[in-house]
């Protein structure tokens, strides 16, 4: 297959755990870009089978929106697809890639490197968006959701400790000690809604070496070993020729499955009073959910975000043709309960 470009085109590949500030952090990045007149192209994926997040991206960027499943692993095989395809197309400066949450990133930087094969392209920097205090609560708690959050940690070559507004002081220095303690070398920013200087997006930053040195750690401090997403508790050696015995592992077992998503679209406007009650009586199995909604008591519709009890409504005017529609995440919740609520929102619309 022949190369798409002359030089190398950046790839840098947003991570972090759901609702930790990616989208909040890409959509910074992208208007870096654009205030230096480079052009930008965005593969966003999503567990769930709507793109919600791209709603907040500027109109012009290009976008290639990678639904139901996470790039680590059901629909790993796609990325490098559509990163030519973006690629031929809009022939930008540079992509980033903003995955799901629950992507384990060593399984994307495979990825990625699998697409050099046939594309120049260059993965520059694996920027993981820690949730301050979701990292803290996690690590009193341990299981397989923090395990993927060091993971995430480990791989990044730049870290951002996001939502120190809502750490005290002390908590704060317990969650760099913690991250810390998992990578000592990639540089660290604490912020507020990821406000940080976004300088190692610069085209002529972040040499490679400092990508290679990230693998190479992660590799050293798990035993040349990793455990790949939230539900794939299979080690792979990375050291060595993985590709038939790596793909096998990946069809059996990848699938994310303890991580669950309800996606629902509603016939028509809710009781915005109605809706915020189930909002905030969400088990606490669900810690992300997100959607457009339509209100009958409000004049205009609203994005709504939820992460781990805090709820967001913002004002919106939707691009092109969008339904109203939610999309909840989480871990072993009922799905049934869940969705006869919400059938019993849209029979009760007036409240
Ligand atoms: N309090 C607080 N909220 C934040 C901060 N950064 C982001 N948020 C909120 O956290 C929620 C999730 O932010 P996103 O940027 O959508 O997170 P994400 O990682 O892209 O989420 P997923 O795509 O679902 O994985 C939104 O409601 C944000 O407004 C922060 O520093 N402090």
């Amino acid at each position: 297959m022949p190369v798409s470009s002359e030089h190398s085109i950046p790839v840098h590949l947003l991570s972090g755990f759901l609702g930790s500030g990616k989208t909040t952090l890409l959509n910074q990045v992208v208007d870096y870009y654009k205030a230096q007149d480079v052009k930008v192209a965005i593969i966003m994926n999503e567990l769930g089978d709507v793109n919600l997040d791209g709603q907040f991206v500027e109109g012009d960027v290009p976008m290639a929106e990678m639904l139901s499943g996470c790039i680590c692993c059901t629909i790993r095989g796609d990325l490098s697809i559509e990163l030519k395809e973006l690629i031929d197309e809009h022939q930008p400066d540079v992509v980033l890639i903003e995955s799901t949450g629950a992507a384990n990133p060593m399984e994307i930087i495979d990825a990625v490197t699998e697409a050099t094969l046939f594309m120049r392209i260059d993965l520059r920097t694996i920027a993981t968006v820690v949730d301050g205090p979701e990292l803290l609560e996690r690590s009193r708690r341990g299981g397989k959701t923090f395990k993927l959050m060091q993971d995430q940690i480990r791989c990044a070559t730049d870290l951002i400790v996001n939502k120190a507004d809502k750490l005290a002081p002390e908590e704060l220095v317990e969650v760099q000690q913690l991250v810390r303690e998992l990578n000592a070398f990639a540089p660290l920013t604490v912020t507020v809604r990821c406000v940080t200087d976004l300088s190692i997006f610069d085209l002529a930053a972040a040499p490679k070496a400092r990508l290679d040195l990230a693998a190479e750690r992660f590799d050293d401090e798990s035993g040349g070993k990793h455990v790949c997403g939230a539900n794939c508790n299979h080690d792979h050696d990375h050291d060595h020729d993985h590709d038939h015995d790596h793909d096998h592992a990946h069809d059996e077992y990848s699938s994310h499955s303890h991580v669950m998503t309800l996606t629902h679209y509603f016939a028509g406007p809710i009781n915005s009073h109605a809706f915020e009650e189930l909002v905030r009586r969400l088990p606490q199995e669900v810690y992300r959910a997100k959607g457009i909604v339509t209100f009958t008591d409000t004049s205009s519709r609203f994005l709504f975000q939820y992460a781990y009890r805090e709820v967001e409504f913002i004002r919106i005017t939707p691009q092109g043709d969008v339904n109203d529609v939610a999309v909840f995440i989480g871990e072993h919740f009922s799905k049934e309960a869940l969705q006869h609520e919400l059938e019993e929102l849209e029979q009760n619309r007036l409240g």
